[in-house]
């Protein structure tokens, strides 16, 4: 069988699942945990989870890896507004994606352009400057506006806005989701989810999109891809004037969706990855070969019972079997949080601060989670059910999403996949499951829309 394009090119990631896996079949299926095993496996974690505060310098200086630049941020054509913001985040170097996407999207006349970079590799905070380089202080309505698949990464944009802009005066951000009915009139700065900012632009007419000269699409692939979400999107898109500069964003573009996103976009300048590029080697990546779902939960407390985990995403298909592995967890004495589609969005909110906060340890997600969240103390990664798309075909997009939540900008981090056995074969063959899931349910397969 071919394999996906995705995973075509990715050797290593085949190889590392090859190298490692007789270590975790072995956990799997041997109760109790062999004591050499446990040494043998904390030592291969340990010297993974290690974070040493030159591993990014050391990255940046590393021609091959996403983050090398050979520019520093001074050289970059911003403000000293937009600098001073910089180092308030900690930022010493850009990455590759900030040093080649920012003079593109800085130049005159304005250029549309789509890009694609590895996850937590910081293409929120390139866009993030090209929206605060481009907004005039002294003009009070709306010029800028981003779209982001849900609330909670909307909200986390803003922040970076709010933050990274803390010194451009008069400059502010407005938030155009759920629950704000923009009474206070919106700002320069747009952030919102597509359903509400549509109608904030032609229900409402809060949003004068004629005047709109910056629009920015995150995770720009399910947004023009997902039923929804796409509508919605493209409406606004639509409606721009023909000058607005068009910048798209994201991790993944399959073929079919960045060639649509060329022909709804004037004249783009393109950055794309190369298949061998898109997995990140920092983030190690690993499966564990179980029966059914209780094996699969004893291979999750084999993880937990020998090595410290700092802090867990797990990611379920459903609800429903977020909510069973919620509870055994529970029961078992962990710290977790829940984050499904089906809470309110002040309780999603609630729940994303309180993880970040570290509060609770292991936070157990559906895919509305699955993109762009940015918890740095995120160490590992659990596919307990590995993601599907239509049809029960792998989805080999949510999956990078999924693991990218760890591994933020060079962190090291680990990925375990929990692969029902009758797939085992085609993970080798493919670079993971092609999943005979039965644990999916039509009403959770959200992308993550608000
Ligand atoms: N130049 C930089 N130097 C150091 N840290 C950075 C830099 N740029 C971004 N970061 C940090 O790296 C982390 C990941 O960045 P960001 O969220 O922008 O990644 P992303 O590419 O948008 O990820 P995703 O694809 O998951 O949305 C953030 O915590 C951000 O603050």
């Amino acid at each position: 069988m071919a394999r996906d394009p995705i995973f075509a090119g990715s050797e290593a990631f085949c190889e590392r699942l090859l190298i490692k896996k007789s270590v975790f079949f072995k956990r799997v299926s041997a109760f109790p945990v062999d004591l050499a095993e446990v040494s043998l496996l904390n030592k291969l974690i340990r010297t993974s989870l290690v974070e040493s505060s030159h591993s990014v310098e050391i990255l940046q200086q590393d021609p091959s890896s996403p983050l090398f630049s050979v520019k520093s941020f001074e050289e970059l054509p911003l403000k000293k507004e937009l600098l001073q913001g910089v180092y308030i985040m900690g930022f010493n170097r850009p990455s590759k994606i900030q040093e080649m996407a920012l003079p593109i999207m800085l130049a005159y006349p304005p250029q549309n352009l789509i890009a694609q970079s590895q996850s937590g590799t910081g293409k929120t905070a390139a866009f993030v400057l090209a929206m605060l380089s481009r907004v005039n202080a002294t003009e009070k309505y709306p010029q800028c506006l981003c779209l982001a698949p849900t609330y909670e990464l909307a909200l986390q944009i803003g922040c970076v806005i709010e933050t990274i802009g803390r010194f451009c005066a008069d400059v502010k951000v407005t938030y155009a989701v759920r629950g704000n009915r923009g009474e206070s009139g919106p700002e320069q700065i747009v952030i919102g989810t597509p359903g509400t900012m549509l109608d904030w632009c032609f229900k409402c007419r809060l949003i004068d999109v004629k005047k709109i000269k910056l629009f920015v699409l995150d995770e720009a692939d399910i947004m023009i891809d997902t039923q929804g979400l796409s509508c919605q999107s493209m409406r606004i898109q639509r409606a721009l004037p023909k000058g607005c500069q068009m910048l798209l964003f994201s991790a993944t573009f399959k073929e079919t969706v960045r060639a649509f996103a060329m022909r709804i976009i004037s004249n783009p300048v393109v950055i794309k990855l190369r298949k061998d590029e898109l997995t990140l080697s920092n983030i190690r990546q690993y499966f564990f070969v179980c029966r059914s779902r209780e094996e699969k939960y004893r291979a999750l407390c084999n993880i937990y019972g020998s090595i410290t985990v700092g802090q867990a995403m797990i990611f379920c298909q459903t609800r429903r079997s977020a909510d069973w592995l919620s509870m055994e967890m529970s029961q078992d004495g962990h710290q977790v949080a829940i984050l499904t589609a089906e809470l309110t969005v002040a309780q999603r909110a609630n729940v994303i601060q309180r993880f970040r906060d570290g509060k609770e340890k292991v936070l157990i997600a559906t895919n509305v989670c699955a993109r762009g969240i940015d918890v740095q103390q995120v160490t590992i990664v659990v596919n307990f059910t590995l993601p599907t798309g239509q049809k029960n075909r792998p989805d080999f997009e949510t999956y990078l999403h999924r693991i990218g939540r760890t591994g933020r900008f060079g962190k090291k981090g680990i990925a375990f996949s929990m692969v029902e056995s009758q797939n085992v074969e085609l993970v080798v063959r493919q670079g993971m499951s092609s999943s005979n899931n039965h644990e999916v349910d039509e009403s959770d397969r959200s992308h993550g829309q608000n």
